[in-house]
């Protein structure tokens, strides 16, 4: 199945995706392929093979496609998520973006500029300045303080040392690490010296950050804080990050959207609550079947069509409040909500509609009577 941009579910755009497609295009991936193996770059143009499934790819041409024929756009200021099992492609695909990995086909533009096309020094200077990489493993020196680890960047970039310095401390103190600055990295705990990779990856400024599962490895406490930083620092700077990581929960709580991969391809793109509400096929389907619907998907996903007389009665709610949020207002209010838009309302939810989406039946309750 070729992946498309266009494989959001579209039975729902939620308000997020409407806004990020007005967005200008940070990555622009077209038909993207990455293989391992021999003859690699013939995989890519001979349909006799292309249509095979990964197991068979490899039984009959000894190569493995980890990405394959995977098309979509990175919008400005998104964090957009790529997720899967193990070996899905991921770290493969998001190292395409910058050619860590050198892609085997297919078109990849950066703020329009043709990155397939780039030289080597053009390139570097890619990966230094424009597009940040935060690893797992964060390779932060062990002999250099946190501060000029964190600097250490800038150093690179041939920046001056006081100018580093002054930067770096900002970088340290925006972290939350403020006091920490002259320990050695042995002397912090993982999530610390994971603050000093984030610190790092934010000290040059890039346009966009690449987080590979920077966070596996942390306990689930800290890693809940380091998902709360990511959330705080996009929210307060709106820079564009791109986040791999193989945890749905982690998926849901950082995306505005994500990129469900299976065996190199995109089988959903979309908003949470589109893969939640929306799942393309039985494998995304059974990936979201343990998640608490009602704290991903919206009263848009609920509401019915309003009857006579209660435009105007109940408590109104905006189309993005979450379920479980709804399910309190109308708890409280013992009716029916209004859910309102710019004073307009769209549509009710009462217990009937609300219980449905938590119960997963997807029919609206006039289609239960009928
Ligand atoms: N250098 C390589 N040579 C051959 N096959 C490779 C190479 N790198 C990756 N692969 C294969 O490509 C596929 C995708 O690997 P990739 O590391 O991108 O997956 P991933 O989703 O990031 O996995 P994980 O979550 O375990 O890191 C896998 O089948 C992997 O074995």
């Amino acid at each position: 199945m070729a992946s498309t941009a266009t494989g959001a579910s579209a039975a729902n755009p939620s308000k997020k995706t409407a806004a990020t497609e007005d967005r200008e295009v940070v990555f622009s991936v077209r038909h993207l392929w990455k293989v391992f193996g021999p003859k690699a770059d013939k995989i890519p143009d001979d349909t006799s093979v292309t249509g095979l499934n990964a197991q068979e790819l490899r039984e009959q041409t000894g190569c493995t496609a980890a990405v394959r024929d995977v098309s979509f756009d990175v919008h400005k200021g998104e964090v957009f998520v790529v997720m899967g099992l193990s070996g899905s492609g991921k770290s493969t695909l998001v190292r395409c973006l910058t050619r860590l990995i050198e892609p085997t086909s297919g078109d990849l533009e950066m703020d329009g500029e043709d990155v397939r096309a780039m030289d080597r020094g053009t390139l570097r200077e890619l990966r230094r300045r424009r597009a940040s990489m935060v690893f797992q493993h964060f390779g932060l020196l062990p002999h250099r303080s946190v501060v000029d680890n964190v600097a250490y960047g800038l150093e690179i970039q041939g920046v001056n040392k006081s100018e580093r310095r002054e930067r770096a401390t900002e970088m340290v103190e925006k972290v939350g690490l403020g006091g920490l600055e002259k320990r050695r990295p042995g002397q912090l705990s993982g999530g610390q010296q994971q603050r000093v990779g984030l610190a790092r990856a934010l000290a040059v400024d890039p346009e966009v950050l690449l987080f590979d599962e920077p966070f596996s490895a942390l306990d689930p406490l800290i890693r809940r804080d380091m998902q709360e930083e990511v959330v705080r620092l996009h929210r307060e700077e709106g820079r564009t990050m791109v986040f791999i990581t193989h945890d749905l929960a982690e998926a849901l709580r950082l995306g505005d959207r994500i990129a469900l991969m299976r065996d190199g391809e995109i089988v959903q793109l979309g908003t949470p609550e589109e893969i939640v509400g929306s799942p393309a096929d039985d494998y995304v389907r059974d990936f979201v079947r343990d998640v608490p619907r009602e704290q991903v998907l919206t009263v848009r996903r609920a509401m019915r069509p309003v009857q006579d007389g209660e435009a105007d009665q109940g408590p109104a709610l905006g189309p993005d409040t979450l379920i479980s949020d709804a399910i309190e207002a109308v708890a409280r209010s013992g009716g029916a909500a209004r859910v309102v838009d710019d004073g307009r309302c769209l549509g009710i939810v009462d217990h009937a509609c609300l219980l449905n989406v938590v119960a997963r039946v997807d029919h609206r309750p006039e289609e239960v009577a009928a």
